[in-house]
C-alpha cells in the first residue's frame, strides 16, 4: 500500500499569506494544461489554438490546446486503469490518500477578487476533506430473510465519470465534482471551460502529489467538441455538468444515448424576499451577497429582490450607498471587492441587459456602466460598476432572464401570498432567500418556495455538508452533502441462501 504522509492542515493565513504576484498583468501560463496518467501533457493542437484572456487586463494569458479524439481516448483509458485499482480499495484506504495540502493559488484566469478566490480554494479543500471523511462510511445494508437466509447491498462505484465545468468557479467546480466521485471509488476525466483552463490541472497535481494513482483525475481542455467526445465515449459511466440550461439539455440528450446518469447544475433567476419585519442591516448585506459575489457571475444569485413596500425607500437608500462603495479594480489587490467580468463579449452582454432594462422602464439607481481602472495595465480589462435597478416589474427582461453579471433588480410587494406567487413564477428554481424576524413566516414561506437551496436570513452560503442543486430547469441531482454519494455509486443487492433450493421443477 502506498503510504500517504499526513501533513498538518495549513491555516488559510499560511496558505495565502504572501501573494506571488503583486498586481495583475505579470503572470504567464506556459506549462501544458492537459493532464492525464498523472502528468501534464503537451499536445499537438488539432486546429488553431484559441487565445485565453486575463480578464483583469485583457492580455492573452495562454493558448487553449483543445483535446481531440486521440487525447480523449488516452485520458479515458488512463481513467479506466486507475479505476481498476482504485475501486478495489476500501473507503478508508481511499480517504488516507486524499488528505492534501492546498497550495497558494491565484485565480488570474477568472478575474474574481483574490479574497473570493481564497474562499473558493478553501471550499475546494473542505470538499475534498469532507468526502475523504465520508469515504470510510460507505456501507451497504444487511437484510434478514426467512429461514436464516439474508441479503446484503453493496454500494459500488460507477466507473469513469466525466466532469464538465463552467467558467465562474473553475477550481471549486473541479473539486465539487472530483472529490465525491473519487471518494466513491470512481475515476474522472474533467473538462474545464475553455475560458478558464488554468486551475483544474492544479487540482489534478494536488491529487497526484497526495498519492492518487496516475489516471485518477485527468484534465482535458477544449470546448463543445471535446465535451461531446467525452459524453459519447462508451466507457464513460456518468456525466456531471455545471453550466447553462441549453448546454445542460444537450448533455442529457448525449448521455441518454448510452443511458448514462447525469448530474446537472444549471442556471437560476432566484428570488430574495425581504419582509418589512426584517433586520434591515442584515437584509441589505444579504442582498449584496446575493448579487455581487464573483462580479454577479454566480448561478445561485438572488437577482430578483422583492422588498415589502413600507421599507422599500429605506432599503434602496442603504443598498445603493453600499453598492456605490464597492471597491472595483485589480483582482489581485487585497482590498478589491469586485474584479473583472470573465470576457469582453460577456461584459457587453451584461451592459446590454442594463440598457434594455432602462428602455423597458426600470430606473437605474446606480452603476451599470463600463469601468476603467486608473492603472494603465488594467485599462483593457472587463470591468463594470455594480448596478441596482429600481421600479422593476415581473415582465421585464432583467427580471425574467439570467444576466450573470452584477445587476440587482428590485421589485416591491404587499402581501406574503402575492410575493410567493411572483417568486415562483419562473421556469428556474435553483435558490431562494427570505429575510424576516418572524420564525413561523420564514418556515412557512420556505416550504412554498420552489427552489432547491433556500436561505433564511442569509444568502449564498454553501457549506459542503449541505446538498446543493436545483428544482425545475435549474438541474438534476445534487452536489455536496451525503446524498451525492448516491449520485456517484450504484447499488448491488446480493441474495444469500442458507437452506436448500426449493425448486418448482
Ligand atoms: N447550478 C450551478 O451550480 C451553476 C450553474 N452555472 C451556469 O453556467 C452558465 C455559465 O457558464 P458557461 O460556461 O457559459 O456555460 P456553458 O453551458 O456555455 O458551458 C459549460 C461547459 O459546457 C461545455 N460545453 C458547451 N457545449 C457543449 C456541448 N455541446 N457538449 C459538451 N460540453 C459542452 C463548455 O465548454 C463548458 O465547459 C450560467 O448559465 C450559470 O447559471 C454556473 C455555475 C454554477
Amino acid at each position: 500500500m502506498l503510504a500517504f504522509a499526513m501533513r498538518s492542515r495549513p491555516t488559510a493565513a499560511k496558505v495565502y499569506g504572501g501573494l506571488r504576484y503583486a498586481s495583475s498583468g505579470s503572470v504567464d501560463v506556459q506549462a501544458p494544461l492537459n493532464f492525464w496518467g498523472g502528468a501534464r501533457r503537451k499536445i499537438q493542437p488539432h486546429s488553431d489554438s484559441d487565445p485565453v484572456y486575463e480578464p483583469s487586463t485583457g492580455r492573452v494569458l495562454c493558448r487553449l490546446d483543445a483535446a481531440g479524439a486521440p487525447e480523449v481516448e488516452q485520458a479515458v483509458q488512463d481513467a479506466q486503469s486507475a479505476f481498476a485499482v482504485w475501486s478495489k480499495m476500501s473507503g478508508m484506504e481511499r480517504s488516507r490518500r486524499r488528505r492534501e495540502e492546498i497550495a497558494e493559488m491565484e485565480v488570474v484566469n477568472n478575474g474574481k477578487s483574490i479574497t473570493e478566490a481564497r474562499l473558493d480554494v478553501d471550499s475546494a479543500r473542505l470538499c475534498v476533506e469532507y468526502y475523504a471523511g465520508l469515504a470510510g462510511t460507505l456501507a451497504g445494508q444487511h437484510i434478514q430473510l426467512a429461514g436464516g437466509s439474508f441479503a446484503y447491498t453493496r454500494r459500488e462505484p460507477l466507473g469513469v465519470c466525466v466532469g464538465i465545468g463552467a467558467w465562474n468557479y473553475p477550481f471549486q467546480i473541479a473539486a465539487w465534482k472530483s472529490a465525491p466521485a473519487l471518494a466513491c471509488g470512481n475515476s474522472m476525466v474533467f473538462k474545464p471551460s475553455p475560458l478558464t483552463p488554468v486551475t483544474a490541472v492544479l487540482l489534478a497535481e494536488v491529487y497526484t502529489q497526495a498519492g492518487a494513482p496516475p489516471g485518477l483525475l485527468n484534465v482535458l481542455q477544449g470546448g463543445q467538441e471535446t465535451g461531446s467526445l467525452l459524453c459519447h465515449h462508451p466507457q464513460v459511466a456518468k456525466v456531471s455538468f455545471t453550466g447553462s440550461v441549453p448546454t445542460g439539455k444537450k448533455i442529457m440528450e448525449m448521455a441518454s444515448k448510452g443511458l448514462k446518469p447525469v448530474t446537472l447544475e444549471l442556471g437560476g433567476k432566484s428570488p430574495l424576499l425581504v419582509f418589512e419585519d426584517s433586520e434591515l442591516d442584515n437584509a441589505v448585506k444579504g442582498a449584496l451577497m446575493a448579487n455581487f459575489l464573483s462580479q454577479g457571475q454566480v448561478c445561485s444569485n438572488g437577482t430578483r429582490v422583492f422588498v415589502q413596500r413600507r421599507i422599500l425607500p429605506e432599503f434602496l437608500k442603504e443598498v445603493v450607498k453600499r453598492t456605490r462603495a464597492i471597491q472595483i479594480g485589480d483582482p489581485l489587490h487585497g482590498d478589491t471587492r469586485m474584479g473583472a467580468l470573465v470576457s469582453q463579449p460577456h461584459l457587453n452582454k451584461v451592459l446590454g441587459f442594463v440598457e434594455q432594462a432602462k428602455q423597458e422602464g426600470a430606473v437605474l439607481l446606480c452603476g451599470g456602466e463600463r469601468f476603467t481602472p486608473s492603472d494603465p495595465k488594467l485599462q483593457g480589462g472587463y470591468y463594470m460598476t455594480p448596478c441596482v435597478l429600481g421600479d422593476c416589474t415581473d415582465d421585464m427582461t432583467c427580471v425574467r432572464e439570467e444576466i450573470f453579471g452584477p445587476v440587482m433588480s428590485v421589485l416591491s410587494f404587499d402581501t406574503e401570498e402575492e410575493v410567493l406567487r411572483r417568486a415562483n413564477d419562473s421556469p428556474l428554481g435553483l435558490a431562494a432567500g427570505v429575510f424576516t424576524r418572524d420564525v413561523k413566516r420564514a418556515h412557512r414561506v420556505v416550504e412554498q418556495l420552489k427552489a432547491g437551496s433556500c436561505f433564511i436570513n442569509n444568502y449564498n452560503i454553501t457549506p459542503v455538508e449541505v446538498p446543493f442543486g436545483g428544482f425545475k430547469m435549474s438541474g438534476i441531482g445534487r452536489e455536496n452533502g451525503q446524498v451525492t454519494v448516491e449520485h456517484y455509486t450504484q447499488l448491488k443487492s446480493v441474495y444469500v441462501e442458507m437452506g436448500d433450493v426449493d425448486s418448482l421443477f
